[in-house]
C-alpha cells in the first residue's frame, strides 16, 4: 500500500479564485481536475454565515447521546439518508473501519424515501438544523451546477451539457465527525488513519473542512500532499462517476483523512468536522464515455452504466447498513 510513501513537500493543491474571468477559471479548473483531481475554490459565493450555521448544526447533532442519534439511523443504500455510527464504513484499501460518524441528507422526494431529522425541541442549533442545512444544500447545489458548467466548457461540450444531466438534486450532503483520539505512543512515523484511502463515488465532491486538517491526497508519483484548510474555501475533487464519464480524462484521485501531529504537551489529537456535498448525475443518466473524450487513440475504457445503479453499488460495498 502507498501509505509509507513520503509527504510531497514541493507540491500544493491548486487554489482557484472563481470570481476571476470565466476563461481563466475554466483553464485553471481543467488543469487541476485532469492532473491532481483536486482544487481549493475561493470566490465561490457561499457565505461564511451559511457555512458557520451548517457546522454549528453538525456539532449539535453529533453531541447528542447515541440513542438520540440512532433515532435518525441510516435507512439503507438506495435511500442514503441518516446517521451512521463509528465503525460502520470500511473501504477495500483497509482492514479496519473508519473512525468517524456521519449524517446523510438527501432531498430527492421522487424516490419515496423521506429524510429523518433530529427532534427540534428546545433552543439552539438543533431547532434550526433542518432549515439551515437545507439552505446550505441549496447553495451547494448552485455551486455544483456552476462547476459542472465550467467543466463542460473545459471539455469542449455545450456549456449546459453536464448541468442538464446533473440538475435533479441527486446530491448527498454528509456531515462528518472524527472524534478526538489519544496521542499514540507508537514509534511509527506513519500517521494513523481516521478514514481509509478511497476515491469518491459520484461526479464531483464539494467539501468544507474545519481548521484541524488531515485530509491528504495521493499524487501521481505516489507521494501524499495535504489539502491545507483555507478559510471559507471549498475543496472540489473528481469522483469515479465523472472519471468514467470523461473516459479517464478527469481524475478521481485517492485520498484519506489521517491524524494531525499533536500540539506540544497535548494528550489528544483534536476532533475534526467536515461537510461533504457528494454530487451525482441524475438517476436515470446513462454514463457513457462522452464523445469529446473518446478518439481512435483513446478508445472508451468504461462500459456504460446507469448513474443510480452505479452509486448504489458503491455505497453497498462500503457502508454496513444493518443497524447504524
Ligand atoms: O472529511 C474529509 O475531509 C474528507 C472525507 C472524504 O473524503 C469522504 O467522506 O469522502
Ligand atoms: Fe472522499
Amino acid at each position: 500500500m502507498a501509505t509509507s510513501k513520503p509527504q510531497d513537500e514541493g507540491f500544493a493543491i491548486p487554489q482557484i479564485d472563481m470570481s476571476k474571468d470565466e476563461e481563466s477559471v475554466v483553464a485553471e479548473l481543467y488543469a487541476a481536475l485532469t492532473t491532481t483531481g483536486f482544487a481549493t475554490l475561493t470566490g465561490h459565493g457561499i457565505s461564511k454565515e451559511l457555512r458557520e450555521k451548517a457546522f454549528a448544526a453538525s456539532k449539535a447533532f453529533f453531541l447528542l447521546p447515541t440513542e438520540e442519534k440512532l433515532k435518525c439511523a441510516y435507512q439503507g443504500h438506495r435511500s442514503n439518508r441518516g446517521y451512521i455510527g463509528i465503525g460502520k464504513e470500511t473501504h477495500e484499501t483497509s482492514a479496519s473501519s473508519d473512525y468517524k460518524e456521519t449524517f446523510d441528507i438527501n432531498v430527492d422526494e421522487s424516490s419515496g424515501f423521506s429524510q429523518p431529522w433530529p427532534s427540534s425541541t428546545g433552543s439552539g442549533p438543533l431547532e434550526t438544523f433542518q432549515q439551515n442545512l437545507i439552505a446550505y444544500f441549496d447553495a451547494m447545489d448552485k455551486l455544483h451546477l456552476t462547476v459542472m458548467r465550467l467543466i463542460s466548457i473545459g471539455l469542449g461540450l455545450p456549456p449546459n451539457y453536464l448541468c442538464d444531466r446533473c440538475n435533479e438534486r441527486h446530491e448527498n450532503l454528509r456531515l462528518l465527525h472524527y472524534p478526538h483520539m489519544p496521542v499514540s505512543n507508537s514509534p511509527s512515523k506513519e500517521p494513523r488513519s481516521r478514514g481509509a484511502i478511497h476515491s469518491d463515488f459520484g461526479t464531483i465532491t464539494l467539501l468544507n473542512q474545519d481548521g484541524v486538517g488531515g485530509l491528504r491526497v495521493q499524487c501521481r508519483n505516489d507521494t501524499w500532499v495535504f489539502v491545507e484548510p483555507v478559510d471559507d474555501a471549498v475543496v472540489v475533487n473528481v469522483g469515479d462517476m465523472l472519471q468514467r464519464w470523461t473516459n479517464g480524462i478527469l481524475k478521481a484521485t485517492l485520498h484519506q483523512v489521517v491524524e494531525v501531529p499533536s500540539k506540544n504537551g497535548e494528550t489528544y489529537i483534536p476532533e475534526r468536522y467536515s461537510i461533504a456535498f457528494f454530487c451525482n448525475a441524475n438517476k436515470d443518466t446513462l454514463l457513457e464515455c462522452l464523445p469529446p473524450c473518446v478518439s481512435e487513440d483513446r478508445p472508451a475504457q468504461y462500459e456504460p452504466v446507469n448513474a443510480h445503479d452505479y452509486l448504489t453499488m458503491r455505497l453497498s460495498a462500503t457502508i454496513d447498513a444493518s443497524s447504524s
